[in-house]
């Protein structure tokens, strides 16, 4: 019978900085890669055989599942890296300070901007091929995008338009893997894994609101053959530790 691990990337260093990293691609710090690597170790025991892994196109993601996987001994496995995993895009907010922004809009609006699912955030105004931020330059929209028409690309996303865009992957990719029973790790980001979380669990648009997706901690779901969800289980360092 079939597992699916949804794991969203170790901590980036715009996470461990307050900031907004939207399609921004930013590096791993040194806690998000250690926590890749317990990632692999608590799913050491869970007798999983990988015969595919996703991730964004975003280092953060490919990083996470290539420490994750070489932690559980299982590099060979077969890895794809799909646009529609990444982040969701956060217009003006990204590479922003969110203190700095709360302070700006107000706690409530920036609230809204993070979590409900149609309300977008401000959209940047041009698709720009580097941003710098902070002094350093950051790829927004480069070559990993080429196969994309421009007016795919967004300038701004929230919940409702990153599960759109997820939509092909689930039904194009991910339901066909898992419908074959095979065990399929997606290393994503917060927002569209929760996008995957209302799609799998078919969860209305307030309900995915709620739904908090904590960096580095697996979250597996066992099916039946027919794909009907068995178990839930988020396995957490702590347990590891007990
Ligand atoms: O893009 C980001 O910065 C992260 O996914 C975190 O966003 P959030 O704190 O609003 O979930």
């Amino acid at each position: 019978m079939p597992t699916l691990v949804l794991l969203r990337h170790g901590q980036s260093e715009w996470n461990q900085e307050n900031r907004f990293n939207g399609w921004i691609d930013t590096e791993l710090s040194a806690v998000g890669k250690e926590q890749a690597r317990t990632a692999g170790r608590l799913l050491q025991d869970q007798g999983l055989f990988f015969q595919k892994a996703y991730s964004s196109v975003l280092t953060r993601t490919i990083m996470t599942a290539n420490r994750l996987l070489e932690e559980l001994g299982q590099s060979y496995v077969k890895q794809e890296k799909v646009w529609r995993l990444n982040e969701r895009h956060y217009g003006i907010l990204q590479g922003e300070n969110k203190t700095a922004m709360r302070d700006k809009y107000g706690a409530e609006q920036v609230q809204t901007w993070r979590r409900s699912y149609s309300v977008l955030p401000p959209a940047v105004s041009a698709i720009a091929p580097k941003v710098v931020i902070a002094g350093r330059t950051y790829p927004a929209f480069d070559a990993r995008y080429k196969v994309l028409p421009l007016k795919d690309l967004p300038k701004s996303e929230n919940i409702q338009s990153t599960e759109a865009r997820v939509r092909p992957f689930y039904e194009g990719s991910l339901l066909p893997e898992l419908r074959a029973g095979h065990d399929v790790l997606v290393v994503a980001h917060g927002t569209s894994i929760r996008a995957l979380t209302k799609l799998i669990e078919g969860l209305t648009a307030e309900e995915v609101t709620k739904v908090e997706i904590p960096n580095g901690e697996p979250i597996l779901y066992d099916f039946s053959n027919d794909l009907t969800i068995q178990q839930k289980t988020v396995l957490t360092k702590a347990e590891k530790d007990e």
